[in-house]
């Protein structure tokens, strides 16, 4: 069985326990991994918590930062074809995306590197003749990152990336479901050469790792990725350290078709929304809401883009869904289908597990019209598309703004106008017209609502991680007027 360690203050070591990672597509332990209790998690965030303030981090230009991160940048391309397959054994994620997704991850790093020596401060035009005072944008301090399993390399990315750049140490918790990937991307940051404790990389379980993570008094923010329960504990353990947070928390996106939209190319970016990933993207345009007019005709064309996808190994190339990360997460599936079904949802296609060994569930489609189907505002995190009808434009955005989240929504019209009054309409973090779950390390996502708040990716990220220091000199050499006014 392979063995994985944490990497604390600069140097790799077992944790306080072991426990074993399930391969998904066979439902068999094939790694054994360190489990990060209250003690290490003290000890990762004191040694992030030194080097935020002693030894060579603190004294290095930003400049030295972002070149850092360059060297980090090559090491990730370079191993991106191992990570890319250690994520697929531990996660189930389909090769061919964590092969082209951790390759992206590289860029990620670049352009955080690149933007690490253009965080600026700035100097203010202030009300009083005698005074200069500008603003200093220092890091945030220790952050602590919580991310899930699905995308670890890319969720993990998009809050290391600006972080670094911001001048931050962290400490990241990798998810007890499949963290291979980022313990062994923790050998990279070592080959890098980052000082030690500025990154350090554990796992462990929620309530013995994780909040106690969250909630240490010497983390000052908590970067966040997962399910809005919890966040909700995160947020309280926050109210402890008092920490600020950022939370992205997936989301039930409509996927909008128009009678005038290209429908084989909708139905390609609604294949991609809803079954890549097999379905386990906080982004997964789960809701499709389509003109009735064109309801059936979009319906064969899915059914039979659904029917033939080929469901299989994670490791083939050819393999276009995998197996769900976890059993507890096929039964999640399972058990609300079931709702669904009894609660007046109709079978399209799918619907079912294969036969077979392995956490595997059919891409399916639920016809939801007329019925109060739990599908349509619970997240599924798997290959579950739920549909709607509409007839007006009016009725299609009360339909697509009708759900907790707002993260993400597609829009498909050729019909400018329309596009441009949806687009403002759509209560959501991200609006895609006439493509879907498309991303770059220059564009910011987040969501609205019980989909989180702050944004990663972008210039943004990077000042989210840090806080302004407002400095005031007085420029007059005559001694201090009445010293019991305020000036
Ligand atoms: N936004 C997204 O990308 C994701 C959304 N989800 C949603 O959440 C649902 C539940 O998935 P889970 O695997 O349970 O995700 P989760 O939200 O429980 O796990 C995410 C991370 O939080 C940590 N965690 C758990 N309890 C914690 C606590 N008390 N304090 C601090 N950290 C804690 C976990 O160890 C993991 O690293 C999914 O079915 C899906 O609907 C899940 C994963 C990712
Ligand atoms: C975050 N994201 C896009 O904005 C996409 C992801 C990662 C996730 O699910 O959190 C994805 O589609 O895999």
């Amino acid at each position: 069985m392979q063995r994985f360690q944490c990497y604390i203050d600069g140097e790799f070591g077992d944790g306080e326990a072991r426990f074993e990672s399930i391969d998904p597509a066979t439902g068999r332990a094939w790694a054994a991994m360190p489990e990060a209790r209250e003690a290490d998690v003290d000890r990762a965030v004191e040694a992030a918590h030194k080097a935020l303030y002693a030894g060579a981090w603190p004294k290095l230009t930003a400049t030295h930062r972002g070149k850092l991160l360059y060297k980090l940048a090559d090491l990730v391309a370079d191993n991106a074809g191992k990570l890319a397959e250690l994520e697929t054994r531990d996660t189930g994620k389909i090769i061919r995306e964590t092969s082209a997704q951790i390759a992206y991850v590289a860029d990620y790093y670049r352009y955080y590197a690149g933007i690490a020596d253009k965080i600026e401060g700035s100097y203010l035009p202030i009300d009083k003749p005698d005074m200069d005072v500008w603003l200093r944008r220092e890091p945030i301090g220790v952050v602590a990152m919580v991310v899930p399993w699905n995308s670890q390399l890319f969720l993990s990315a998009v809050k290391i990336g600006p972080a670094l750049a911001a001048g931050c140490t962290m400490v990241v918790k990798a998810s007890e479901d499949g963290p291979a990937p980022l313990l062994e991307f923790a050998r990279l940051v070592h080959e890098a050469g980052f000082p030690a404790g500025v990154v350090n990389i554990i796992t462990g379980f929620g309530p013995s790792c994780g909040a106690a993570l969250s909630r240490h008094p010497k983390v000052d923010h908590i970067a966040f990725t997962g399910g809005p329960e919890t966040a909700r504990h995160v947020v309280r353990n926050s109210s402890e350290n008092l920490a600020s947070t950022s939370l992205e928390l997936g989301g039930k996106s409509p996927f909008i078709v128009f009678a005038d939209a290209d429908l084989e190319s909708a139905a390609n970016a609604q294949v991609a929304g809803i079954f890549a990933a097999t379905g386990q993207s906080c982004v997964a345009g789960s809701r499709l809401i389509v003109e009735r007019s064109v309801k059936d005709r979009f319906l064969q064309i899915l059914k039979a883009k659904a029917e033939s996808i080929r469901v299989g190994s994670p490791l083939d190339m050819a393999t276009e869904v995998g197996p769900l990360a976890t059993q507890r997460q096929c039964d999640h599936v399972q058990a609300l289908v079931a709702r669904s079904l009894s609660a007046g949802a109709k079978l399209v296609t799918g619907g079912a597990a294969p036969e077979g060994a392995g956490f595997y569930y059919r891409p399916t489609i639920l016809d939801c019209d007329g019925s109060a189907s739990p599908s349509l505002d619970n997240e599924f995190f798997g290959p579950v598309l739920s549909v709607l009808s509409f007839e007006r434009e009016d009725e299609a955005l009360r339909l697509a703004n009708d759900t907790r989240y707002g993260l993400a929504a597609g829009v498909f019209t050729q019909n400018l106008t329309r596009a441009h009054r949806l687009m403002k309409g759509i209560r959501a973090g991200i609006v895609w017209v006439n493509t879907y779950r498309a991303v770059s390390p220059i564009a910011p996502f987040g969501g609205f609502g019980l989909s989180g708040h702050g944004r990663e990716g972008g210039m943004e990220a990077a000042l989210d991680y840090t806080r302004t220091k407002t400095v005031w000199l007085r420029t007059s050499d005559d001694p201090i007027p009445d010293p019991f006014v305020m000036r």
